[in-house]
C-alpha cells in the first residue's frame, strides 16, 4: 500500500516478534528480512505503524514517542485519551496536530464513520442505529485461519470446532465481538459510539450498535438507519456520497448492484447502497448499507492516510526511515 499509494519513504523496516525476526518477505522495495522488535531497533525510525495488542502499545508507544518517533497505533489503547488524536483523515485531518501518537479507529467505525460525515455535514446526524456483518480478519490472522480451516473441517467432517471465536464461525453467525459491558451491550458495539462521537465531534450523538462477526474473510459490512435534524431525500444522499472521498457508491438495485464483501475486498473505497427513505423516521429518515475492507480502511489504509497527513503537516520530507 505504501508503494502503491507512492508514500515517500526512504527506507521500509519490519518488525515483528522473535519468532518471525530473520524471516523473509517480498515487498515492493525488495526483499526485506523480518527484525526483532526492539525500541532502540524502531527508534531509528520516523514514523511507526504499530499494529500490536493494546498491552504492547501502552508499554512500546510512549517510549518510542520519547524518542522522535511518530506513532500511528492500530490498537485501541489511546483512543480515548482525550490528549491523543483518534483519526480519520477524511473526517479529521486537523486533529493530527504535532502529536506523537496518533490513534487509528476501531475497524467498524472507520467503515461506516466515513460515509456518515459528509451525511452528517449535509443533514445532521440525530439518531443512528446500526448492525454489522463483520468478517473474520477482525479476529487478525489467526481468525482468518481458523475461518477456513473450520470451513474445510466442516465440509469434510459436518463438526467444527473454535479456538479465536466464541463458537465455530462457518456456516454460522455470532451476536457477540469483544467483551459484554454492564450495559448488555459488548464493548465492540460501544466502541464504535464512543469512537464515532469523538471522531466526528458530535458528543451526544445518539448510537446504538449490535456486532455480529459473519462467516467473511476481510470486508465488514454494515446496516445504519438513521434520523437527521434536517429532512433529507436518498437523491440528495447519493449525489453527497457520489462526490465524498473514501467512498464509492453501488447502488442499482434493479441491477442487483449493491454492496457486498465479495466487491469490497481489497478495494480502499468503503462501498454504500440500499439507500433508501427509512420507514420509521420518514422525511428526516435514511437507510443505508455499507461495505469495506476490513484490513484497508478499517486498518493500514487509514493508518496510512493518518502518516500523509503527518508528513503534509511538517510540509517536509522524511527525515529518517519511515
Ligand atoms: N484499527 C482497527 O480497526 C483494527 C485494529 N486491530 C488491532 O491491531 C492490532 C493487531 O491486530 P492484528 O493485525 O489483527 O493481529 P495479528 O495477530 O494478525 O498480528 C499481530 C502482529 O503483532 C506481532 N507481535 C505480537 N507480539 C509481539 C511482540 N511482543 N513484539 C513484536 N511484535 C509482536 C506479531 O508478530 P509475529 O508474527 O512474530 O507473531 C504479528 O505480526 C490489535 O491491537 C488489534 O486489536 C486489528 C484490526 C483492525
Ligand atoms: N474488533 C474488530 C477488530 C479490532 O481489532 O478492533 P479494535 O482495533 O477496536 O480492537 C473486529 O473484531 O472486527
Amino acid at each position: 500500500m505504501l508503494h502503491d499509494r507512492a508514500f515517500p519513504l526512504s527506507e521500509l523496516r519490519l518488525f515483528a516478534s522473535a519468532r518471525s525476526a530473520g524471516k523473509t518477505t517480498e515487498t515492493p522495495y525488495g526483499t526485506k528480512t523480518i527484525e526483532a522488535f526492539t525500541v532502540d531497533a524502531v527508534a531509528e525510525c520516523d514514523i511507526a505503524l504499530l499494529a500490536v495488542s493494546g498491552d504492547f502499545a501502552k508499554e512500546f508507544a510512549p517510549q518510542l514517542a520519547a524518542r522522535g518517533v511518530t506513532v500511528i497505533d492500530n490498537s485501541s489503547a489511546f483512543r480515548y485519551d482525550d490528549d491523543k488524536p483518534l483519526v480519520i483523515p477524511e473526517i479529521n485531518p486537523d486533529a493530527v496536530g504535532d502529536a506523537r501518537i496518533i490513534a487509528n479507529p476501531n475497524c467498524t467505525t472507520a467503515i461506516l464513520a466515513v460515509a456518515l460525515w459528509p451525511l452528517h455535514k449535509a443533514f445532521g446526524l440525530k439518531k443512528v442505529i446500526v448492525s454489522t456483518y463483520q468478517a473474520a480478519s477482525g479476529a487478525g490472522a489467526e481468525g482468518m485461519s481458523e475461518l477456513e480451516d473450520q470451513a474445510r473441517a466442516y465440509l469434510d467432517t459436518g463438526k467444527a470446532d473454535n479456538k479465536v471465536f466464541a463458537h465455530p464461525l462457518p456456516f454460522n453467525l455470532i451476536p457477540h465481538i469483544d467483551a459484554f459491558q454492564d450495559n448488555g451491550y459488548t464493548k465492540e458495539e460501544m466502541k464504535v459510539t464512543w469512537e464515532s462521537r469523538k471522531i466526528m465531534g458530535i458528543p451526544d450523538l445518539a448510537l446504538s450498535c449490535t456486532a455480529v462477526r459473519i462467516p467473511t474473510s476481510r470486508a465488514h459490512a454494515e446496516s445504519a438507519v438513521i434520523e437527521f435534524a434536517r429532512p433529507v431525500t436518498p437523491d440528495a444522499a447519493r449525489a453527497l456520497l457520489a462526490d465524498a472521498p473514501g467512498v464509492k457508491v453501488v447502488d442499482d438495485p434493479a441491477a442487483k448492484v449493491y454492496p457486498m464483501p465479495l466487491n469490497a475486498s481489497g478495494k480502499y473505497d468503503v462501498e454504500v447502497g440500499r439507500i433508501r427513505q427509512n420507514l420509521v423516521f420518514g422525511d428526516h429518515g435514511l437507510e443505508l448499507f455499507v461495505c469495506g475492507d476490513q484490513l484497508l480502511k478499517g486498518a493500514a489504509l487509514n493508518a496510512v492516510q493518518i502518516a500523509e497527513v503527518v508528513l503534509d503537516r511538517r510540509g517536509e520530507s522524511l527525515r529518517r526511515s519511515a
